[in-house]
């Protein structure tokens, strides 16, 4: 199936985009592509559960009804992926992991390696969320590292770039943006298995979502980004999710943006009925 994608008014920031197979009219310049890549949406549980509420999670997650045809991803703490692995209906959830070690096994105290998610059957890592970037120091570059020795090891990487209040209100997002993507641009060979995860600071946890053109704006900006240094088959291919207090009430309209191609939730991800909504938002999209 052929879906469009649209770079309205191919903005600016003199950035080269490259030629679109299809353009047609009224100052719109869309790109046909590929719709091979399915809707995405993670829950990040973050550092959140209790033995008891994992399984009354897991209980909810596993008798709500979502959507084929998207791929859904749970994200635990690592002590309860065991338990989620073991309980969570693998036809409708696969798994996440929030980080892994840079390198492989060794004597790193309390790391974990993607080999070892690989090993235990672990298919995605969550990596460079902002939370990990602010709070343990993870730099641009160890954030591409980690992604592309998860990826060597099988995994699938949920990569997450994002700028703060400040950056934004600076001027300074589209730089700070630019440096995130490049670093992974660097480092990434295979772009198959990234889904990249656009996550404003701002909006992680405060309720201020950033309104579907703020989004919008800034996931064509990738996409182009990633048009311009990867070219147009992949770019197109590329998921690139937004998170950011995503609920049940806002999904919906964030969804319909053109180049939005899934969500991250985190607060949200903890309510087994509120991220079935949000799945089932999602879907609807997908079935477009
Ligand atoms: O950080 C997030 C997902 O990784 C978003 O968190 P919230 O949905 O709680 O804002």
């Amino acid at each position: 199936m052929l879906s469009t994608r649209s770079l309205r008014g191919v903005d600016c920031r003199s950035r080269a985009v490259a030629q679109p197979r299809v353009a047609i009219g009224r100052g719109r310049l869309d790109i046909v592509c590929a719709s091979s890549a399915k809707f995405f949406v993670g829950g990040n549980w973050k550092c959140n559960g209790s033995v008891a509420n994992v399984r009354k999670l897991v209980d909810e997650l596993n008798n709500g009804s979502v959507p084929k045809g998207v791929d859904i991803v749970c994200s635990p703490p690592f002590i309860y992926i065991d338990y989620v692995m073991q309980h969570l209906d693998k036809d409708k959830y696969q798994l996440a992991a929030q980080n892994c070690w840079i390198g492989g096994n060794g004597a790193y105290t309390g790391e974990v390696s993607a080999e070892q998610l690989q090993d235990f059957g672990v298919p995605w890592v969550i990596l460079g969320h902002s939370e990990r970037r602010s709070l343990c120091g993870e730099s641009n570059e160890v954030v591409a590292k980690k992604t592309a020795h998860a990826l060597a090891a099988g995994l699938g990487v949920i990569a997450c770039v994002g700028e703060t209040l400040d950056q934004r209100n600076s001027g300074a997002m589209f730089q700070v943006l630019d440096g995130q993507m490049q670093a992974l641009v660097d480092e990434v060979k295979d772009w198959s298995k990234v889904v990249i995860a656009y996550e404003p600071v701002w909006a992680i946890g405060t309720g201020v979502v950033a309104t579907p053109e703020q989004a919008q704006e800034v996931h064509a900006y990738l996409r182009r980004f990633c048009q311009s240094k990867l070219g147009t088959a992949v770019a197109d291919k590329l998921r690139i999710i937004y998170g950011g207090s995503v609920n049940d009430a806002n999904c919906k309209e964030l969804s319909t943006q053109e180049d939005i191609d899934g969500f991250l939730v985190g607060g949200a991800s903890l309510k087994g009925s509120s991220f079935v909504t949000i799945c089932n938002a999602a879907g609807a999209k997908a079935q477009v």
